[in-house]
């Protein structure tokens, strides 16, 4: 076995049975890149050297290193948006590297910034693209928009005719998500799709796209700037430098706990600490169950049921159960019933966010705290900043000893 290995040292290839994972419905496949070098006209050094690399089904790899390092050119060569000059490609068992590249990508969905939509087509048209060229029927097509837009939040009835100008940023991103999975393929390409688009909304995005994955179980490449988003979406993380070399192929812990260069250290930052806390999520914390009221209803006995609770205010919620404002008591005693005012400042954050996410959604809205939802945007309750803290001193404490 040992003399096939490449001369320098690789990573070792990750396997997709990890302890805690073989219950995972997984639809993806394994990619192997095998000595795969790209060599622009011109360049003197290949902008991608000789890089062996395997990816487990199902599995999410974040691609990050610096600017001009490859991590585009690699990804690109996995769908031949880029063709390689050297090595060979595999999805799954075969071997892709000469197979037509319109084929091919039927096979891989591809999302770029901004979702890359078409601007003269309606949602549903641009959903329903690479499912047309198929020759899949118009009622086959259109059900399967009804059911892409559901997967990535967005209502059909209310979205599905509107065209790409008439969508803020993060819902561009999630048809251009929803557009990827259309024909249902085996492997995702994401290439910084959240980094046009603002913190909170990109945190959103990233939450929606952890729970779409725990239900697909596609194998994703994913590059990115963002050290953070690394290690919020990786099942691993491939640290490249220049010519796309591999320094690092890990889990996000450990490439936090034991970078493999100081190079990488450098790149993991002076925040280590605080990087942990994108490491826990929301949902692993304990929540406050904060006082509600549904709007509408009695003002004064909320007050009273708060008073009674010890808390200083009320989180109100719509009549679906979903949080629309926290009004303090003082606020509440100046009108007879809840308003059903929606406070569009109200800190909010998703039981797969992070901790980070949390800080960074508080620091935002200037609030101490966040409302938690759940399902279908239930109120799941309520994260002080103090569990932040207390987790950060854990943490400080934890590295010390
Ligand atoms: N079409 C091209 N022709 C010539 N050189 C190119 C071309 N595309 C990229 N390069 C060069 O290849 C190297 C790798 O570029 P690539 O875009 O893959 O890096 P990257 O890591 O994705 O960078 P960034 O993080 O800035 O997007 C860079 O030096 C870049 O200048």
């Amino acid at each position: 076995m040992s003399e096939t290995l490449p001369s320098e040292a690789q990573p070792a290839p990750p396997t997709a049975a990890e302890p805690g994972r073989d219950d995972r419905n997984i639809s993806g496949v394994p990619i192997r890149l095998d000595g795969v070098t790209k060599r622009y006209p011109g360049q003197d050094v290949p902008a991608v050297d000789d890089v062996t690399l395997e990816i487990a089904a199902g599995e999410t790899v974040m691609f990050v290193g610096p600017s001009g390092c490859g991590k585009t050119t690699l990804l690109k060569m996995i769908n031949r948006l880029i063709e390689p000059t050297g090595g060979r490609i595999h999805l799954g068992d075969e071997d892709v590297t000469d197979q037509d590249p319109d084929r091919l990508r039927r096979r891989i969905g591809y999302v770029i910034q901004a979702g890359g939509l078409f601007p003269h087509m309606t949602v549903a048209t641009n959903i329903g693209l690479v499912p047309k060229m198929l020759k899949w029927d118009d009622a086959r097509v259109a059900a399967r928009v009804d059911e892409l837009l559901d997967l990535v939040g967005l209502d059909p009835d209310q979205y599905r005719d509107r065209y790409p100008r008439e969508l803020s940023g993060g819902q561009q991103q999630r048809v251009g998500v929803a557009r990827a999975l259309a024909a249902d393929p085996p492997v995702l390409l994401m290439d910084e799709p959240f980094g046009a688009v603002d913190p909170i909304t990109r945190q959103r995005l990233q939450d929606e796209l952890i729970r779409i994955q725990e239900e697909l179980g596609k194998t994703i490449v994913f590059v990115t700037h963002d050290f953070d988003e690394a290690v919020k979406l990786g099942d691993r993380i491939v640290v490249f430098d220049v010519g796309a070399r591999v320094v690092q192929y890990d889990t996000p812990e450990r490439i936090l706990a034991d970078p493999a260069e100081e190079y990488v250290a450098d790149f993991v930052g002076a925040g280590a600490t605080l990087k942990q806390l994108t490491l826990t999520r929301v949902g692993d914390v304990d929540l406050l169950q904060p006082t509600t009221a549904t709007v509408g209803s009695d003002a004064a006995a909320a007050v009273a049921a708060a008073q009674a609770a010890g808390d200083d205010y009320v989180v109100v919620l719509d009549r679906r159960g979903r949080p629309i404002s926290w009004p303090t008591l003082a606020e509440l005693t100046r009108s007879p019933t809840i308003p059903d005012t929606v406070d569009e400042r109200l800190p909010v954050v998703g039981m797969r966010s992070t901790l980070n996410d949390a800080l960074d959604t508080m620091l935002a809205a200037s609030q101490g705290g966040v409302v938690v939802t759940g399902r279908r945007e239930s109120l799941a309750g309520v994260m002080a900043v103090e569990t932040v803290m207390a987790a950060i001193q854990r943490t400080r404490s934890g590295a010390a000893g």
